[in-house]
């Protein structure tokens, strides 16, 4: 079976390596994890697919039940049934997988369902007096019925079957957390009034993912880099989340929140944290939040005239927007932003953080693109165009690239702009990159909480946010049609560029047929 080599292997007292880490989670736990939301789309996607991955690696205990919990009347099988589709493996480790799964349903506001989910889970955990006992939930659900999850949670499932040493229950509650800073302060009351912070996992998937887990070792384990990172030398830094597709059929959610809150007041601006901050004093989770919410608090809240807002109309095969019957015909949400952000501190000082992020746009793409200033004229004329840019591509295809002027091969000193390359399907071949949502669960297993996003953290990033997104809900601001498949308002170009931002027309990427590619 999947994990069993792993079963059996004496474990080293602290969990540092990755083996260590597998061989001591698959011995010692009693781990349930408890999927409330099973039946929704998330959890069939994301979180499912996500611990059978990690069941599948070795990285689960081998005592392991999954419980899903929705108010459905669904039997065990249904379920299984409903997420083995989304399950990447051999039948026999599906087949293992499945078999830990049941199913509860019950409601999320009375206690009866909570009743049974608890009778379950301590039937399971009596006889395991001495071995530690892991109660993770998973909230996959929407943020309206936290509050009273939480409370159901608390009052009829925190008794566990035993209290061995190193038990613990922990809680991953999904975004958004709140619609603006007052009420993801209320949110947070409520359930900091239930479960104290160690316990409560926010998670945050872009904090998951591949070149997001590689900041903190490119930005202070290159001595090249350290230096320059610095207004004295950067002109802009650019972080761009772009989707081919509109919202197709998840337009009653999107509608009510808009692209702001749907990615920017939480992926891109913990991509901002992470860039931005200082270094932090070690790299344990508080240490490094700590660093976050410094330079989050120095986030000047984003004004409407340092934003461009766009909403797709019909294009291609795509409908329109306010074509999709789940959106009202006057919608005024945005599914396009720019916005050009400030961050008040010694470092960053002067240099434009500008975020773009939309729906229906013409490619697939998430990248940071930090732009030096140009060179002090000299030798060479017209580098202004030809700046120094390090490009980190989050999705798709994993990329750190560093655009540099060297001089055209030839007879004549003509300066070009080329790149330093770091395709990981290329340097990396065969290496497995996890999914963002498998290494979060992993983390929560764990108890680390460095890539969850922390109360005070939350705070300063609507704090960012709240007067811009009050003044749009506000209908202060129509924004711009922009054709589905096109790159958005053409006003953004106009606002990244008196930014700073300068384009090199003349730069094409030679991918390995030699053919130009350019986005
Ligand atoms: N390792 C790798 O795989 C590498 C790949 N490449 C590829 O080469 C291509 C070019 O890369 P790169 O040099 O970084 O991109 P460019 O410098 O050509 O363009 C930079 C970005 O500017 C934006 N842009 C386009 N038109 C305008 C405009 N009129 N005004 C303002 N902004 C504009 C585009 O983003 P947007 O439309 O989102 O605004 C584009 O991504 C990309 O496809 C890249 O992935 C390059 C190097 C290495
Ligand atoms: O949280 C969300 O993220 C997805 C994009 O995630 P990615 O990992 O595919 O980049 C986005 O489509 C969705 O609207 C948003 O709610």
């Amino acid at each position: 079976m999947p994990s069993s080599d792993l079963q059996h292997r004496p474990c080293s007292a602290s969990a540092s390596s990755r083996d260590d880490v597998r061989c001591f989670i698959a011995n010692k736990l009693v781990l349930s994890v408890i999927v409330l939301g099973a039946s929704g789309d998330l959890a069939k996607k994301k979180t499912f697919p996500a611990l059978f991955t990690l069941f599948k690696k070795g990285f689960l205990p081998k005592n392991l039940r999954i419980i899903g919990y929705a108010r459905s009347k669904l039997s065990d099988e249904d379920l299984r049934e409903k997420i083995k589709g989304y399950l990447k493996g051999t039948d026999a480790e599906i087949k293992e997988f499945l078999s830990r799964i049941s199913y509860i349903p019950g409601s999320y506001d009375g206690d009866e369902g909570f009743q049974s989910l608890q009778t379950s889970l301590e039937t399971r955990e009596k006889g395991h007096e001495s071995s530690p006992i892991g109660r993770l939930f998973y909230l996959a659900l929407p943020p309206t019925v936290y509050p009273q999850v939480c409370a159901g949670i608390k009052r009829n499932c925190t008794e566990m079957g035993s209290d061995a040493e190193g038990s613990w229950l922990r809680l991953v509650v999904e975004k958004p957390f709140g619609m603006d800073l007052e009420s993801s302060e209320e949110l947070a009351d409520k359930l900091g009034a239930l479960f104290p912070e160690d316990q409560l996992y926010r998670i945050d998937h872009y904090l998951g993912k591949e070149l997001m887990q590689n900041m903190l070792v490119l930005r202070f384990a290159n001595q090249f880099l350290s230096p320059t990172w610095h207004r004295n030398f950067i002109s802009n830094v650019q972080i761009c989340f772009k989707e081919p597709f509109g919202t197709d059929g998840r337009g009653g959610y999107f509608d009510e929140f808009g692209i702001i809150r749907d990615v920017m007041q939480n992926h891109l601006i913990q991509v901002l944290a992470l860039l931005a901050m200082e270094q932090p004093v070690t790299l344990s989770a508080d240490d490094i939040r700590d660093e976050k919410v410094k330079v989050l608090r120095c986030v000047s809240p984003v004004k409407l005239d340092d934003t461009v807002l766009g909403q797709y109309t019909a294009g291609g095969d795509q409908r329109g927007y306010l074509e999709d019957e789940t959106v009202p015909k006057d919608s005024k949400t945005p599914t396009f932003a720019t916005c050009v952000m400030n961050i008040n501190n010694e470092r960053w000082s002067g240099v434009p953080w500008i975020m773009k992020a939309g729906k229906a746009l013409n490619e697939r793409k998430v990248e940071i693109r930090v732009q030096y200033k140009s060179p002090a004229s000299g030798i060479h004329p017209n580098l202004n165009e030809m700046r120094n840019e390090l490009v980190m591509r989050l999705q798709p295809d994993e990329a750190i690239y560093m655009k540099i002027v060297v001089k055209e091969p030839g007879l004549e000193m003509h300066p070009t702009v080329s790149e330093m390359d770091l395709s990981y399907k290329q340097r990396y071949q065969g290496a497995d990159i996890p999914d963002a949502y498998e290494r979060l669960i992993l983390d929560a297993i764990r108890g680390d909480q460095q890539h969850f996003v922390r109360r005070d953290e939350l705070r300063a990033a609507w704090a960012a946010f709240t007067p811009l997104l009050h003044a749009i809900d506000a209908g202060e601001v129509t924004p711009q049609p922009y054709p589905a498949g096109s790159r958005g308002p053409p006003a953004s170009d106009v606002l990244v560029s008196r930014a700073g931002f300068v384009k090199n027309t003349e730069y094409i990427w030679k991918t390995e047929e030699g053919k130009g590619d350019i986005s």
